[in-house]
């Protein structure tokens, strides 16, 4: 395992950001700020929602809180690592280590059983086949598709699907889970099991969420709502009136 950048602070704060711009050059003197110095604090066990219309920057805070694209100015400490210091040949070993990517497609690996597409995180991770195998078993379980193992991406419904890759989404135990408009492709019946599961792992595993939605009703749902407008957060309040005790 690399030597990990690590930077003194509080260690209940996974996701530490200040001042984060992000600046897309499109060939001089084009620059698109979508960005605008965004700070942002999560705190371990966090669950909470990213909104905004659409535009507003939401997928762009997501891959830098992802570590899928890095910041143009600012500072960003996910879990104790300076990203700022992680060489891009580390990138996607921090990626795989500590995010949980949960997508509105789902990007499941098709032809390619739910078992084999849970243990993949854990392959590149080095775990052996064994350890791999017991583990993405019982995320499967976990999230209530015990039954469909072997099951291909294409032999599975939408909501399926997205328990599969909830649990490929957990196979390194990451410090969060980042969800990009996960109930997005689905009913809303099939979304509202999708919310619970996030409830559940949540509550029971102590996991860290960040939701990015354009839901109102499902953001009322996070402990935190966060809502982006022009590159900027305009306001954070209290969620979790609605579904956190269930
Ligand atoms: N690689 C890029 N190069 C240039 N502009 C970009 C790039 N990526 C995003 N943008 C621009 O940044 C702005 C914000 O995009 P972003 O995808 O972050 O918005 P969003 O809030 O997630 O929107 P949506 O809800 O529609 O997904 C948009 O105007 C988009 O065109």
């Amino acid at each position: 395992m690399e030597e990990e950048i690590m930077t003194p602070q509080d260690e209940n704060i996974i996701i530490d950001m200040k001042g984060i711009y992000k600046r897309f050059y499109i060939g001089q003197p084009n620059e698109l700020e979508i960005l605008r110095g965004i700070d942002l604090r999560v705190k371990k066990g966090e669950f909470l929602s990213i909104v905004g219309a659409s535009g507003s920057g939401k997928s762009t805070l997501m891959n830098i809180i992802g570590a899928l694209d890095r910041a143009t100015e600012g500072d960003y400490v996910l879990d104790g690592v300076q990203m700022r210091d992680v060489p891009d040949s580390q990138l996607s070993s921090i990626r795989n280590r500590k995010i949980g990517f949960v997508f509105q497609t789902f990007n499941l690996i098709p032809r390619t059983s739910a078992l084999s597409n849970v243990e993949l995180p854990m392959l590149y991770a080095g775990m052996s086949g064994g350890e791999r195998a017991r583990r993405a078993k019982e995320l499967l379980e976990l999230v209530e598709m015990g039954d469909r193992m072997k099951h291909m991406p294409s032999e599975l419904s939408g909501g399926q699907k997205q328990r599969v890759a909830i649990a490929r989404a957990m196979a390194n135990d990451p410090a969060i889970i980042l969800a990009d408009e996960p109930t997005g492709a689905l009913d809303s019946a099939t979304g509202r099991l999708v919310m619970d599961l996030f409830h559940r792992l949540h509550r029971e595993q102590g996991k860290t969420i960040v939701l990015i939605t354009h839901n109102p009703e499902l953001a009322a749902e996070t402990e935190h709502i966060v809502t982006i407008s022009d590159g900027r957060i305009v306001s954070r309040q209290q969620g979790g009136e609605v579904r956190a005790a269930v």
